[in-house]
């Protein structure tokens, strides 16, 4: 088999449902915001900031990984910072050959400077259409669908849910909660789940990173969850082999084909698991669970879509054939409607595998 190269992953189609707003944004910008509204942050130096935001992630813990979103979010606080985020989010993943993402941030971590939440809504999905837009006349489309976050912690889940509902028809595909997971289940947020499930919309949730099967079956069973944000703990549900046994949960979850949106880098930086190659992704696709590649946040991994398709190479042997199955199985699980995901699964992706894989 010839060995794939970095240069053919970035410009192969690749579709992302993982991937936090404010966890992708330039070092550099992050600098010249910070500067703007003097907010002060480790470093001004663009290379030494993207630096730090890695190390800092690197802490083995969820909680500590997300303290470092403090410098992310101070800096996103006007409609002009969320819309040229936004706007360069476009710009980055579609340079990376990202032909379609769900980018997802937490409109309430937004209203420091007075804004109201359809006022951070539609900044940023403006900026998507000004980043899609100027990717598609460089000769890289990319489609940006646009979730919203309401954060575990907090109690305004069925406010953002609204907020999501209110702009489905304008850039936001659906919902998800995040933050810290041990302590605050996602039956928490049960009236929300519920409400859009009566509006027939659609919602992932953060669960199976931090903690484990009790979280996954509440998200699934209890809230009605289309895909599980990470999921990864699954595992902890599969009596290693051989053959691999799996519980009723992990059964379910294969069965119904749920979406994980896996995040191996993240993954490795928040102790969920130790490394790549013992990430549990390898015996998850083995397995043909409905498994998905993801970035989570960008910058404090220092990494992209391409990125992670490639230590997904170097750790599994991974060829075009697995790179394949990982982009159609995401671009299955979007939530944009059917027949929009059916045209670039055959326009798009299909025929640029098929190059390859011939
Ligand atoms: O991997 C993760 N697990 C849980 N929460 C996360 C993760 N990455 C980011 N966030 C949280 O989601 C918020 C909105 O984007 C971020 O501000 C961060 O607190
Ligand atoms: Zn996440």
């Amino acid at each position: 088999m010839v060995a794939i190269r970095y240069e053919d992953i970035v410009k192969v189609p690749k579709a992302l449902l993982h991937d936090h707003l404010d966890g992708g944004l330039r070092p550099a910008t992050v600098v010249e915001l910070a500067a703007e509204v003097g907010h002060e942050l480790p470093t001004t130096d663009p290379e030494a900031l993207g630096r730090w935001f890695v190390e800092a992630a690197n802490s083995g813990s969820l909680e500590r990984y997300l303290e470092t979103f403090a410098h992310t979010v101070a800096v996103m606080q006007t409609a002009p910072a969320l819309r040229r985020v936004a706007r360069e989010c476009a710009l980055d993943l579609a340079a990376d050959g990202v032909v379609y993402a769900e980018v997802r941030f937490a409109p309430e971590q937004h209203l420091e400077q007075h804004l109201t939440l359809d006022e951070v809504v539609e900044a940023v999905v403006a900026g998507f259409v000004e980043g899609s837009e100027q990717a598609a006349a460089a000769g890289t489309p990319i489609r940006i669908g646009t979730l919203l976050t309401a954060m575990r912690h907090a109690a305004r889940s069925q406010e953002i849910a609204e907020l999501a509902v209110r702009h489905r028809d304008t850039g936001v595909v659906g919902f998800d909660i995040a933050g810290a997971e041990a302590g605050f289940p996602p039956t928490r947020h049960l009236d929300a789940f519920e409400y859009l499930q009566r509006e027939n919309f659609h919602f992932t949730i953060h669960a199976g990173e931090a903690f484990g099967l009790p979280s996954i079956w509440q998200a699934i069973q209890w809230c009605g969850a289309d895909r599980l944000g990470h999921g990864v703990r699954i595992v902890d549900d599969i009596t290693p082999g051989p053959p691999p046994v799996l519980g009723r949960l992990a059964a379910y979850v294969r069965d119904k084909r749920i979406p994980l949106e896996l995040c191996p880098s993240s993954n490795v930086q928040t102790g969920a698991v130790a490394s790549i190659v013992d990430h549990p992704i390898g015996l998850l696709r083995d397995l043909r669970f409905r498994v998905t590649v993801n970035t989570d946040n960008r910058l404090m991994s220092g990494t992209s879509m391409s990125r992670e398709m490639a230590l997904l190479v170097d750790a599994f042997g991974y060829g075009w054939k697995e790179l394949q199955w990982f982009t159609i199985n995401a671009m299955k699980s979007a939530f944009i409607p059917f027949d929009e995901r059916l045209r670039i699964i055959d326009e798009v992706i299909k025929p640029a595998y098929g190059k390859l894989l011939a």
